[in-house]
């Protein structure tokens, strides 16, 4: 956030951005079917998964009629539209896995509509984080306490388990998306009482963030994700397998370059690193700005917009109020925990898998199971097409860095630069 000293008249809220105050960034009472003059595609993304498994997908996309997207109003309607063609068109794209995709071109019917639905939400046409989970879900039960996926993609329960675990680490967060206005406007004010209250509320929902990650370890299988799932969620962008990208067919004649689904282009951590300054370095800084292309604009001008608040840093550090100052180093304490955590997550699902089938083929032996199926040309690199390790340690390593100078637990390193520049005016 940016220093700014005129407060304006209007408080800060998020009525504007599309958050619901129950469901934060999830879309509330996802539809769960269109109108039926598109019962073409509904049919086949109802059964992606299977019809991936029987290699028939891209036959039966090939004989879909091509679809006026008029008949499309509402803003859930098109939410549905883009969720049904964007699994589709993975499944395209990846049915036959790496190999199978160097000749790809979407064809028509799905690529035409696919770009008008996009061109619509102000999102791309591929699987984005805001299809696959903030739009993929409904109650299965009346008292609505069991949620299911609207479409899956192959990979079985590994699939619901990763799709709706990451849905409940948003409704963790939506405690904290709650008190940004108050923090917000209590910064304005000059109110560290209720800036202090705000960030007690943002500490708790990282730790709930925190254990509801965990749950990944039990509902998705490291070697369904790594060798079945993952492919489905990549992109056509520093993809090794589609160096040149995708040709949207009736769109335009030149290949389009996009990033896969990722978490990375869920909106939570963006607006956390606003609101307590942290700067990211320049290639991770823009892979992540390059991210919020991917997310629904409303949420995208949000974290736009926090920019542009005074800063809540340099309020908690000019304000010598122990409460509020304790409450911010615990927000980024667990931050740069909920990062850690997950960097354990990527280890145990990538690293571990990758290397394993690395040292099977240095050996000559073919993987057995799911790795068999593992892309080669992924290895290395995320679905949102990041260098993973180096740029999670180092996004996570400058969370750290916006810790308050003279914090009891500043790193020993920081200390002891801080050391060395003091003593020298001595
Ligand atoms: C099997 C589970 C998961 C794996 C293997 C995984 C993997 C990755 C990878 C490889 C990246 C690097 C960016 C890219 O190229 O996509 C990434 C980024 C990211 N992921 Fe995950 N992820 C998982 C689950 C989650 C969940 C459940 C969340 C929580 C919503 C999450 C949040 C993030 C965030 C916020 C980033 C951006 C980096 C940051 O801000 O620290 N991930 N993830």
């Amino acid at each position: 956030m940016a220093s700014c000293s005129t407060e304006p008249k209007v408080p800060f809220s998020l009525e504007p951005y599309h958050v619901s105050t129950e469901l934060g960034f999830v879309l509330p009472a996802p539809l769960v079917e269109l109108p039926g003059y598109y019962r073409p595609w509904m049919e086949i993304a109802f059964q992606v998964s299977d019809l991936v498994q029987s290699h028939t997908l891209r036959s039966r996309i090939d004989k879909m009629p091509l679809l006026s997207t008029e008949y499309l109003q509402s803003h859930r309607e098109l939410r549905l539209a883009h969720l049904a063609l964007s699994a589709m068109t993975m499944g395209y794209v990846w049915q036959e896995g790496e190999e199978g995709t160097i000749q790809v071109t979407l064809p028509r019917t799905l690529a035409v509509p696919f770009w008008e639905v996009s061109r619509s939400l102000g999102l791309p046409p591929i699987l984005t984080h805001a299809d696959a989970v903030l739009a993929n879900w409904r109650k299965k039960d009346l008292d609505g306490r069991n949620l299911e996926l609207l479409v899956s993609l192959p990979g079985g329960d590994s699939v619901r388990g990763f799709f709706m675990v990451t849905l409940l680490v948003e409704l963790a967060a939506v405690p904290a998306l709650r008190s940004i206005p108050a923090l917000v406007n209590g910064v304005r004010r000059g109110d560290g009482e209720a800036v202090a209250d705000a960030l007690e509320v943002l500490q708790q929902s990282l730790q709930d963030m925190r254990d509801t990650l965990k749950l990944l370890h039990v509902y998705v299988e490291p070697s369904i994700f790594y060798g079945i799932m993952r492919i489905y969620l990549s992109g056509w962008r520093d993809n090794p397998c589609m160096p040149r990208g995708l040709v949207y067919e009736g769109v335009g004649p030149e290949p389009v370059e996009l990033s896969g689904g990722s978490a990375a282009q869920s909106s939570l951590l963006h607006c956390f690193d606003r609101l307590l300054g942290v700067q990211h370095e320049t290639d991770s800084g823009l892979f992540l700005a390059r991210m919020r292309d991917y997310m629904p604009p409303a949420h995208r001008r949000l974290i736009q917009d926090l920019s542009g608040e005074p800063s809540l840093r340099d309020f908690v550090q000019g304000a010598s109020h122990a409460r509020l100052g304790r409450a911010f180093e615990q927000c980024l304490s667990r931050l740069v925990s909920l990062r850690s955590d997950h960097i354990n997550v990527v280890g145990r699902f990538i690293s571990v898998p990758a290397g394993r089938a690395r040292r099977l083929r240095s050996q000559g032996r073919t993987p057995g199971g799911p790795l068999s199926q593992a892309p080669v040309a992924l290895e290395e690199r995320g679905t949102g097409g990041s260098g993973i390790m180096t740029f999670l340690k180092t996004v996570r390593d400058r969370t750290r860095d916006a810790r308050l100078l003279g914090s009891s637990e500043v790193p020993e390193d920081l200390n002891t630069a801080m050391h060395k520049a003091t003593s020298k005016g001595r």
